[in-house]
């Protein structure tokens, strides 16, 4: 393997489509270059492929032509078994909708990945689960239930889970399209200093502009193709006088 040592995820030459009578591109030809602990926003139409896109990174969808490195390791001859390894050990994802489950406590969400993982006692697990949601403000809610918090601190408990194994990336798919405006910028602050004091490197598709603007990096899609001028026009839009 000869790549970049400050990749942390790179894709060159997506390319996915449903085929059909009719087929539908989803990700034309798209290359990447995500480093440790960047922060990076997806953005673009509604249509335009931001979602699909994510789910190739993520390794939750496989593209038809193309390759993704984590962490400099080619992912593209995988089998199930290890696509479904490096999701749990390196990728965590946080979604529009939190999905988390109803009938567990706070803590027993955040514990499960762990222990589907199976790397620590229990004791362990649970001392990581409950560090984890300290950090994100919600320990005193430890012993609730998903439909006894509010939209903003169910996604803090997102995060949380998705932080439970410690991975390198984190995924997130309009993680405050739900939210109300304070709970959203408390959302995306999260997001950024996992970038910015933890190192992770961060995903997030959003059509929120202010995410956009705490990204050190935006990339914008049309028609599913990397489109460097949309956020150019949007800025010159949305923020110009
Ligand atoms: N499995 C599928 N089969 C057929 N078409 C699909 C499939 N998944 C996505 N599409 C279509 O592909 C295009 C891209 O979808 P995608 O969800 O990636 O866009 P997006 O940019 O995330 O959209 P939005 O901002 O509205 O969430 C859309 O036109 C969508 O309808």
């Amino acid at each position: 393997m000869t790549e970049k040592q400050s990749s942390m995820l790179r894709a060159d030459n997506l390319f996915r489509e449903i085929a059909g009578e009719i087929p539908v591109r989803l990700v034309d030809n798209v290359s990447l270059d995500i480093a440790a602990g960047e922060f990076v926003c997806i953005m673009g139409p509604s249509g335009s492929g931001k979602s699909s896109l994510l789910y190739l990174l993520g390794l939750l969808d496989i593209p038809n032509r193309g390759q993704i490195w984590l962490d400099g390791i080619d992912t593209s001859h995988f089998n199930e078994d290890q696509l479904a390894e490096h999701r749990l050990r390196y990728l965590g994802y946080v979604f529009q909708f939190h999905f988390l489950l109803a009938e567990f406590t706070v803590l027993d969400n955040v514990t499960l990945p762990m222990r589907k993982l199976g790397q620590l006692n229990a004791a362990a697990m649970l001392e990581r689960a409950k560090s984890l949601l300290d950090k994100l403000g919600m320990l005193a809610q430890m012993h609730k239930y998903p439909h006894q918090l509010s939209g903003g601190q169910r996604q803090r408990v997102a995060i949380a889970r998705a932080l439970a194994n410690d991975p390198k990336i984190i995924l997130a798919d309009e993680p405050t399209g739900n939210l109300d405006s304070a709970s959203a910028v408390n959302v995306r602050e999260i997001l950024k200093n996992l970038a910015h004091d933890m190192g992770k490197t961060v995903i997030a598709v959003t059509h929120d502009i202010q995410f956009a603007t705490a990204a050190d990096t935006r990339i914008g899609l049309v028609d599913g193709r990397i489109n460097a001028d949309w956020f150019t026009r949007v800025n010159s839009a949305v923020i110009a006088p």
